[in-house]
């Protein structure tokens, strides 16, 4: 008899309370891009940081123009460029050629826009030589005021934020030269089996390519982590436990291995989480050990432990579950180890099936599904105003169905078949 299985939110909520945000350094914002903020950020400066132009014209002073709209000379006593900062004071019935990005000369209050001018448009490179300009009140005054975008002082983005290129540029507009990010996440990954070789290596009768530990490696490079790759090794005690004291001694935050965690008389992950192995300084190798048969197809079989004290994440060896269960488990756990305030894995986003398929009854069904346009455009799909929908791209177990998704659609234990047209869950995966 199967043991009671596990519901995937009770593991994830197991693999959580394994790990603990890392401490946090100080970067430069560009330096920070992918990182997760460890403070909440407020600007030091605000944006823009003075009353300017939006539009190259001329800066005038409103009092001048007739507010019916009627046009008016007006005397051209000089050039303002972005950059600049000496400016003259604008005298009554005077204006002053203006850029975009350039401060308002005191005494103006308005730009008009060159095109809207007798001067029609200014040349670049050319000598700039009207000495009056005729123009009339527009209904915008085409300034930037100081402050309009950003105020000094407020907050920018919450700890607990993903670093963005946008966020980069705005920290950077508004006076902030370093922040604070967590440390990215160092991952051992450990593919185990004997019959794997690495892909570099010929393969030999009943020999397969180890392919999970470079997909998974990818796999948490792409949730931000940094990886250092150990094995494949051998279903064999001892070097299990050597490959695992590497990972330690590689200051790894996390290992998560591959293959071994079924139940088979070779199941190497196993017989190391059932037995302590006691190192030389005291300390236990394996605690907290925790195995499971979670309610998921694929990616039953899961294990969680700690060894010598680094968390440690048993994932099965079949491909597409070993994938499957590394973004519903790992990637939560990378997220905490990173700070991220939801660590849930890639972002849920409900879409509408194009066509029917079954589901696992008993289990959450992860899917590799790709978007397809809905034929009707998405009229009939109820629940989404989406235009787009997903179909599965091939069989639920097949490395080349993953390789071609988009993302992986979740079907609850309790729904025996999804028909077109239903609501589904997708993680996003590109
Ligand atoms: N009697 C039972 N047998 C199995 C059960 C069960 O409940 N009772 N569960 C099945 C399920 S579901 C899975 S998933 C697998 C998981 O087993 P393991 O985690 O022990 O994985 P392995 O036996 O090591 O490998 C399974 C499969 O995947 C291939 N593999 C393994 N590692 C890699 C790798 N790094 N690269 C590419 N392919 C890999 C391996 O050759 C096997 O074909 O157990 C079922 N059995
Ligand atoms: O859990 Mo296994 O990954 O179903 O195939």
């Amino acid at each position: 008899m199967e043991p009671q299985a596990r519901s995937v939110t009770e593991h994830v909520e197991r693999v959580l309370a394994l790990v603990t945000p890392l401490r946090s350094v100080e970067r430069t914002p560009e330096d920070a891009l992918g990182s997760v903020l460890a403070e909440d950020q407020y600007a030091a400066a605000s944006v823009p940081p003075f009353d300017g132009a939006a539009m190259d014209g001329y800066a005038v002073r409103l009092a001048d123009l007739p507010p019916d709209g009627s046009p008016v000379a007006l005397q051209v006593t000089g050039d303002v460029a972005a950059g600049e900062s000496d400016l003259a004071e604008v005298g009554p019935g005077q204006a002053l050629r203006i850029m975009t990005g350039a401060p308002l000369p005191s005494g103006t209050d308005a730009v008009v826009p060159v095109e809207h001018t007798s001067t029609g448009r200014f040349l670049a490179g050319a000598p700039r030589a009207e000495s009056s300009v005729t123009l009339a009140r527009r209904p915008r005054p085409h300034v930037r005021r100081a402050g309009e975008d950003v105020r000094q002082g407020e907050r920018l983005a919450y700890a607990g934020t993903e670093v963005t290129a946008a966020l980069v540029g705005a920290l950077t507009a508004s006076g902030t030269v370093r922040v604070a990010v967590r440390r990215r996440p160092l991952l051992a990954v450990l593919s185990t089996g004997s019959e794997l070789l690495p892909a570099d290596e010929p393969l030999g009768p009943g020999q397969i390519t180890d392919s999970n530990g470079p997909m998974l490696a990818a796999a948490a490079r792409a949730a931000g982590a940094d990886v250092v790759r150990l094995g494949p090794v051998p279903d064999d005690l001892m070097a299990l436990r050597a490959a695992l004291d590497e990972a330690v001694h590689s200051r790894a935050d996390l290992i998560v291995t591959a293959g071994g965690v079924s139940a088979g008389a070779a199941d190497v992950v196993r017989e190391v989480l059932a037995a302590p192995a006691p190192g030389p300084d005291g300390d236990r190798g394996v605690t907290d050990a925790d195995v499971a048969t979670v309610a998921i197809s694929p990616g039953k079989p899961q294990a969680l432990a700690r060894w010598r004290g680094v968390p440690w994440l048993a994932l099965p060896g079949n491909p597409v579950g070993a994938y499957a269960s590394f973004e519903l488990f790992a990637h939560p756990a990378i997220d905490r180890l990173r700070g991220e305030k939801a660590p849930g894995g890639p972002r849920p986003v409900a879409l509408a099936a194009a066509a029917g398929w079954a589901g696992a009854p008993g289990r959450l069904r992860v899917v590799p599904v790709r978007l397809v346009p809905l034929p009707d455009g998405g009229a009939g799909a109820g629940t989404t105003a989406s235009a787009v929908g997903v179909v599965p791209t091939g069989s639920h177990h097949a490395l080349s169905a993953l390789a071609a998704a988009d993302g992986l659609a979740l079907v609850p234990p309790d729904v025996e078949k999804v028909c077109a047209g239903d609501p589904v869950q997708v993680l996003m995966l590109r």
